[in-house]
């Protein structure tokens, strides 16, 4: 039997359609998303108004409401029917109109039409309308025209603005306060595009491709090891933990609906849409046939029931949906009918008595069956009093083995008294819990959690404690090698970190060829410098020609899959992979500070780095991803800058060329035209040169001015402040210090007065905030292993205030030697 065909598995480049209530979001993220998938964004206003030569209520006044009416549905279909790929469109009132949303509802066979979701508090305090009553009515019918549905999340705690949100709790540095939080842009931005990718299916490609080494671009089910860290709805309505503490408590999420609450569909949507935005790792949704403390269900009841909770799972586009392979075969199908890009985790579960053994033919049977069915990953669990005897797994994997490809990966375990034992060597998506999280209605009350799973994966040698490094001409300031212990010992993994001062590539091949060496983090004089000797690099260390992390390749094959899943493990290695992660935490941390006024527009937005060092080539770099195409460079000495705003233009000009070409072949659209012969980064020769006639001021500023020289010696401190007449944006801008010896350098002092005495809308990013997320990443792409941030970057700050005490007190001491020898003398 042929799999269901996937109604929902849409062209990729089909356009997206977003409709929902005034007032929900559709605009802003509809701008978002066009950014992100490099698509045109549609809006019906706009659309009106190339089409008729007049806004809507000019024609409204004009023509009477009839023939608006009229012209308005005509248009309507029109903007559907002649953007059929590539776009990105906002509709807007026109889809409260029946006719409408027939015409959307046609066009939701073959495109994905996105209803977005706020909640109704929200959007009555947004709108202020008499109307607003009628128009959250009149919102619910476009759910039945829709096929998505994303959950325009509102999160109190990300509204702390800036100034006040800054502190990482329980630390006191200078620049607490002058920080920005999350902004809720941020969020959404985030949450909308990983929705998009899902959507489009284009995520781990695009991850994979980029980086392979980052843990989003190797899905959980193709790693050596995963778990997945169950989350109950009934827990989670009432929970006693913040989100944060779920940080790195597994590889991905599965949410368990156990409990129909009030207002069901919105309550899970809502939960959704926080996992995602929290904790930012896949989500597997199932629904329990039974769940224990709920009522019986008839059987008609629980069919519709589930099958509407489980459509529910799919329209809101999550990663994985859990199937229950034993129930109604109507209810199978129609759910993998409708699966679109969401994975399907086929399953089958025994209980007690009844489970079925493993050496029993109706177990290969069950695992052909979902092969069938087409399910991305099958999961077969035996709850029983008693762990299978070895012989009869043997058997199984025997068995298993003998059938033909493709074969989707399974999960397999025996839950007793003693746990979970899988009868497989792959441990993949092994259900973990937190450990704070005790739950009554859960079967698997009594598994691990991660950080035991992992430590036990170590204790059995199949993981090694590896050494991990910090290395460069000056270290001892480091703050990695704290933030990345404290890590491990969060996550269960018997690592170590140190930073080692070395200048000379013979001295890092020494450290980097032992059998025990699991990754470094670069810094000066290497990140330039060990390019020519890596033999794998990511397509952003390529381009910025610079790489931070460096990691040895393990794998036993020549795919990069075995190389990525080597990960972990001690053994020779001769060859390396090299990523950067210092243009990634500077864009995050410009993403996260930029204020909606200053969002990137590429032909406006101008954006200057300060340095010519593998820094100031991520950051340029940073700019240009974020869009920025007007990039100015200064440093003290012209030549190196030059040199560096000469890379990226030819970088720019060979891409721009390579799109074009590309653009005809896939009809994707690439870069504006002129773009491949255009000159994005521009260096700026004296301070004292006025800021380049025709651009406007900088928005985005980062000083990338070491603190030390690349052979080691101490420089003195980043002593970078900006000419006044550079700082004349009137909606101000961000300003990223990378120093953070001291954390108050001149910029940031300078920055400071100009946001007291000129402008408030100016925003500091301290050093310590970007070298926090640069662990992050790093820490990620060394073991495979989500980060716990919250951690990291509390450590961070930590131990910088440490350090800074240390510090004062040696220099008193040697103040008090000082003074105690004068007076002998
Ligand atoms: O610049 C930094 C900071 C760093 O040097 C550190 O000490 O943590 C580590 C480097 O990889 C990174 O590029």
């Amino acid at each position: 039997m042929a799999p269901p065909k996937n109604e929902r598995a849409f062209e990729a480049n089909a356009s997206i359609v977003l409709v929902g209530c005034r007032g929900a979001g559709k605009r802003t993220l509809g701008f978002m998303g066009a950014l992100h998938l490099r698509r045109r964004l549609v809006t019906e206003d706009h659309y009106f108004e190339k089409a008729t030569g007049m806004s809507r209520g000019q024609y409204l006044a004009r023509h009477g409401r009839a023939l608006f009416a009229r012209q308005d549905i005509e248009v309507f279909k029109h903007m559907l029917d002649s953007n059929m790929t590539g776009c990105v469109i906002e509709c807007g009132m026109s889809s409260l109109n029946e006719e409408a949303q027939d015409a959307l509802r046609e066009y939701s066979k073959s495109h994905p039409v996105v209803y977005i979701h706020r909640e109704k508090e929200q959007i009555a305090h947004l709108l202020d309308a008499a109307d607003v009553q009628e128009l959250l009515r009149a919102d619910e019918k476009h759910r039945s025209c829709s096929n998505f549905e994303y959950y325009n999340l509102f999160d109190p705690s990300n509204h702390a603005t800036t100034g006040t949100s800054g502190s990482v709790s329980g630390t006191n540095t200078p620049l607490n306060g002058l920080q920005p939080g999350p902004s809720k842009l941020l969020s959404a931005r985030e949450d909308f595009t990983r929705f998009l990718d899902i959507v489009t299916a284009r995520g781990a490609t695009k991850a994979w491709l980029e980086s392979p080494f980052s843990v989003s671009s190797v899905p959980p089910e193709f790693r050596s090891y995963s778990y997945a860290l169950r989350l109950r709805l009934s827990y989670l309505m009432d929970m006693d933990l913040e989100w944060e503490d779920f940080e790195a408590r597994g590889d991905c999420v599965e949410l368990i609906i156990d409990h129909w609450p009030d207002d069901l569909y919105n309550v899970i949507a809502r939960q959704v849409a926080l996992i995602r935005r929290k904790l930012g790792v896949p989500i597997i949704y199932h629904v329990e046939e039974n769940p224990r403390g709920e009522r019986r269900r008839t059987v008609e009841e629980k069919y519709d029931m589930d099958t509407e909770i489980l459509e529910l799972g799919l329209r809101l586009g999550v990663d994985y949906l859990s199937l229950d392979l034993q129930r109604e075969e109507s209810l199978v199908t129609r759910v993998l009918r409708h699966r679109g890009r969401s994975k399907i985790i086929g399953n089958f579960w025994y209980m007690g008595i009844g489970a079925v053994s493993w050496q029993d033919e109706r177990q290969i049977e069950n695992y052909k069956r979902a092969q069938r069915l087409g399910c991305d990953i099958v999961r077969m669990a035996r709850f029983c009093s008693n762990d299978s005897p070895a012989e009869l797994l043997e058997d199984f994997k025997k068995r298993l083995a003998s059938i033909p490809d493709p074969k989707p990966p399974l999960v397999a375990y025996d839950f007793s008294v003693l746990g979970v034992r899988t009868p497989l060597q792959s441990r993949i998506l092994s259900p973990v819990k937190h450990p704070d999280t005790e739950n009554e209605r859960d079967h698997l009350a009594t598994i691990s959690t991660a950080y035991h799973s992992y430590e036990l994966l170590f204790r059995q040698f199949l993981l090694d404690p590896l050494q991990f490094y910090v290395l460069g001409s000056n270290v001892s300031y480091s703050l990695s090698p704290a933030m990345h212990t404290a890590a491990y010992d969060f996550v269960g993994m018997p690592h170590t970190f140190q930073g080692v001062t070395c200048s000379t590539l013979d001295r890092l091949n020494q450290i980097c060829l032992s059998d025990s060496f699991g990754g470094a983090s670069l810094t000066a004089p290497f990140k330039v410098a060990i390019m020519p000797h890596l033999k794998l690099k990511s397509h952003h260390a390529t381009a910025i020609g610079a790489v931070n992390v460096l990691l040895p390749l393990r794998g036993k094959t020549f795919a990069i899959l075995d190389h990525v899943n080597s990960r972990n493990k001690a053994g020779p290695a001769r060859e390396f992979f090299g990523d950067n992660t210092d243009w990634s935490s500077i864009l995050t941390c410009l993403r996260r500070a930029i204020s909606p006024r200053n969002f990137v527009q590429p032909s406006k937005t101008t954006g200057l780095v300060v340095g010519a060092g593998g820094m100031a080539r991520a950051a340029i770099y940073a700019l240009i991803q974020l869009g920025c195409r007007n990039i100015f460079l200064y440093n003290r000495t012209l030549s190196r800058a030059e040199e560096v705003a000469a890379h990226f233009n030819q970088w720019f000009h060979e891409t721009s060329s390579h799109n074009i070409n590309n653009k005809q072949a896939n009809g994707s659209p690439g870069p504006q035209k002129g773009a491949a012969n255009q000159e994005i980064v521009r260096v700026i020769p004296s301070l004292s040169d006025p800021w380049p006639r025709n651009f406007q001021p900088p928005t985005m500023v980062i000083s990338c001015v070491p603190a030390t020289s690349p052979d080691g010696d101490l420089c003195p401190p980043a002593d970078f402040v900006m000419p006044l007449e550079w700082l004349n944006s009137p909606t101000g801008g961000v300003v990223v210090e990378l120093a953070y010896e001291p954390l108050l350098t001149p910029l940031v002092v300078q920055i400071q007065a100009v946001r007291d005495h000129v402008s408030p809308s100016w925003v500091v990013v301290d050093g310590l905030e970007v070298v926090a997320e640069m662990a992050i990443e790093a820490f990620e792409l060394m073991t495979g292993r989500m980060a716990p941030k919250r951690l990291i970057k509390e450590v961070c700050r930590k131990t910088w205030e440490q350090q800074q005490e240390q510090r004062r007190q040696q220099q008193q001491q040697q103040q008090q030697v000082v003074q105690d020898g004068e007076m002998v003398y």
